[in-house]
């Protein structure tokens, strides 16, 4: 299976580019995968997962411009898309930190809300309400288990999301340098202790006065680094077995001991 993560910059500045123009940048970028079997693009890469001021002006409806956009760069590049999140305002006025997954039709095949929101009583956790749902993806070769950025601190998710079938757990992220650390260190874990692919990706660029980590990362079942990109915006291209899922859980079947 071949995986392409698209480590966008965004960058703050007057010479920034437009979210319009991103997003036509970002749909080039996805349509130059083509024959890639998965892409993965970053967390509300359109505003900066930190730009807390931009949710509110610049969220759109499930179906609005990004939607639009990256089904069809899906379905141009025939690849599964996991488009990233995008700042969703749902009918009843409230926002979401909201991921899609597109086939290679350019069907939504799910869609995502963030459950663990970043701030502690400001910023996302306060802007954004909280999703509730576990959300995996049927693709021919693998399960997908899906989560965003902060989430990646709180193991009981991956752990619903390994019940629920996953082996390959996607993780769009906007993570900040100062915590690169953190970043690698949890990817790893949750790769070893669900015994599942992590394919994490994030954002480079400052925004909003945050440096970005960059550093989107590809881990194996066993905790192996298989790939990991550097600081600037960057495309990880990597190809993975995900029958190794199936073999390294049997050989080594931590994962039937748990007793809680
Ligand atoms: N966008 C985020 O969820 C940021 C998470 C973060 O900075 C951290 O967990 O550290």
């Amino acid at each position: 299976m071949r995986a392409s993560l698209i480590q966008i910059g965004v960058y703050d500045g007057k010479g920034g580019e437009s979210i319009d123009a991103r997003r036509q940048r970002v749909a080039a970028l996805v349509r130059e995968q083509a024959g890639a079997d998965l892409v993965v693009l970053p967390e509300l890469w359109t505003t900066g997962a930190f730009a807390y001021e931009s949710f509110g002006t610049e969220a759109e409806p499930l179906q609005g411009p990004t939607y639009e956009s990256m089904a069809k760069a899906a379905s141009d590049a025939g690849v599964w898309l996991h488009a990233g999140s995008v700042p969703e305002r749902d009918p009843d006025g409230l926002l979401y930190n909201t991921s899609l997954v597109f086939s290679p039709s350019g069907e939504l095949a799910a869609s995502y809300r963030k459950i663990h929101r970043f701030g502690f009583d400001k910023g996302e956790a306060v802007l954004m309400s909280a999703g509730a749902d576990v959300v995996t993806v049927r693709l021919p070769s693998t399960t997908l288990g899906l989560a965003t950025c902060y989430d990646l601190r709180f193991p009981e998710l991956f752990r619903r999301l390994v019940e629920a079938g996953a082996e390959t757990l996607v993780i769009p992220a906007g993570w900040p340098e100062r915590r690169r650390s953190h970043w690698t260190l949890l990817a790893q874990a949750r790769a070893v202790e669900n015994q599942s692919y992590v394919l994490a990706c994030g954002t480079a660029g400052t925004h909003a006065g945050v440096p970005q980590a960059g550093h989107s990362i590809v881990v194996d079942p066993w905790g192996e680094v298989l790939a990991e990109a550097g600081p600037d915006e960057e495309v990880l291209t990597v190809e993975f077995d995900p029958g190794k899922v199936g073999v390294t859980r049997e050989q080594f079947p931590a994962l039937k001991d748990r007793v809680l």
